[in-house]
């Protein structure tokens, strides 16, 4: 089989942000490959760096922050080298778009839906007015908007949370990107919604040949969505590979961690726990593994040394010692265990 084209290749990014006079790196040589037309899921805690790593694919970092060291090669060309807007805004909206959030914050209050979705069809497909309004009502309808022509007219306060953010990923689609980022697409929005939209982006990703990467603390909104899954803690891909493996087969102790954490799979008999202890102060160094201090069954060598990628198969590896052939054996927590037999059974039933 011919192997996959890549179509983002990022390689020992470093992003630093200045703050009260002190410096925080936030991304810490993280490498990363993403492949045309996947739909890879980038999972971590709340203040792992998912946003600002792939912020800094579109130029977006907040003004106290900069690339320092690393490469993002699209299209054989060294974005992470981009000083001006003008370079970016051939990227940005262009070939990378970006579904936030909170769609009321990525909205005009003061301009119709259609406005603003025509806006982004006339920018990036050079459309006259006719023209560009007859395929901002295409893409209304392709997100699942019910009688667009006369929604086309209304006001983003006269839609429910679910139908703006179809509004915001018309927008995205408008663009006609490449790779859609969806930063938390579904985090503001109500359990029945959540669902609906996941479906709808899985729709629009085959309708439109998009490559898809989703932004979530949750590993349960990515169960069904993504091929493969790269976990971030304290700013690095601590564990990467397909679905299957990541969910069945993790390696790296955050993994079983956050494996152990989700409660709509609900482990039978176990009780519910949240990851305990806190990230790395990102101000300092971090020395060896960053999430030893957190991990019961922490080696010695993981105080001590950063671990490298360990290869568990050719499309997974992760960062853990404990992957090292030198390593003594150490099991997943019991929790892991019963995941892995009630998924299983799942699989086979
Ligand atoms: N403008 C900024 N100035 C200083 N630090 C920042 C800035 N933006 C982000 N950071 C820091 O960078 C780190 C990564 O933040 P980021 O928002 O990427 O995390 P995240 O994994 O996306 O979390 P969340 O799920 O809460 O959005 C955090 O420690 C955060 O405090």
């Amino acid at each position: 089989m011919a192997s996959p084209k890549i179509k983002l290749s990022i390689r020992d990014l470093v992003i630093k942000f200045k703050l009260r006079g002190q410096v925080l790196t936030a991304i810490r040589e993280a490498s990363l490959d993403i492949y045309e037309g996947e739909s890879l899921a980038i999972v971590g805690e709340s203040g792992s760096g998912k946003s600002v790593f792939t912020k800094s694919f579109m130029g977006l970092l907040d003004g106290n922050g900069w690339i320092d060291s690393g490469s993002i090669t699209y299209e054989g060309e060294d974005i992470a080298r981009f000083k001006t807007e003008k370079e970016w805004l051939k990227i940005r909206g262009k070939k990378i778009a970006m579904v936030f959030q909170d769609p009321m914050t990525s909205l005009n209050p003061l301009k119709t839906v259609g406005k603003q979705v025509q806006e982004a069809v006339e920018l990036h497909q050079g459309l006259k007015k006719e023209e560009a309004k007859r395929l901002t009502i295409e893409i209304l309808d392709d997100v699942g908007i019910p009688d667009s022509e006369s929604r086309y007219k209304q006001f983003p306060h006269e839609f429910s949370g679910g139908m703006r953010q179809r509004v915001v990923i018309a927008i995205a689609i408008a663009c006609n990107p490449h790779l859609l980022i969806c930063d938390e697409p579904t985090t503001a929005l109500d359990v029945t919604i959540q669902a609906q939209i996941l479906n709808l982006l899985k729709n629009l990703k085959e309708k439109y040949s998009l490559t898809t990467i989703y932004i979530t603390h949750d590993l349960g909104v990515v169960a069904n969505v993504a091929d493969r899954i790269a976990v971030m803690y304290a700013g690095d891909i601590v564990e990467i590979g397909n679905s299957e493996e990541v969910f069945y087969n993790a390696q790296h102790p955050y993994t079983w961690a956050l494996l152990s954490s989700l409660p709509q799979l609900g482990v039978k008999g176990e009780p519910l726990h949240s990851i305990k202890g806190t990230p790395p102060n990102l101000f300092y160094e971090v020395k060896g593994d960053a999430f030893a201090p957190r991990n019961p069954k922490a080696l010695k060598i993981d105080f001590v040394e950063k671990p490298p990628y360990f290869e568990v198969s050719p499309t997974h590896k992760a960062k853990t010692w404990i992957l090292d052939p030198r390593a003594p054996k150490v099991d997943p927590p019991a929790s892991i265990k019963i995941l892995r037999d009630q998924w299983g059974g799942r699989k086979n039933a």
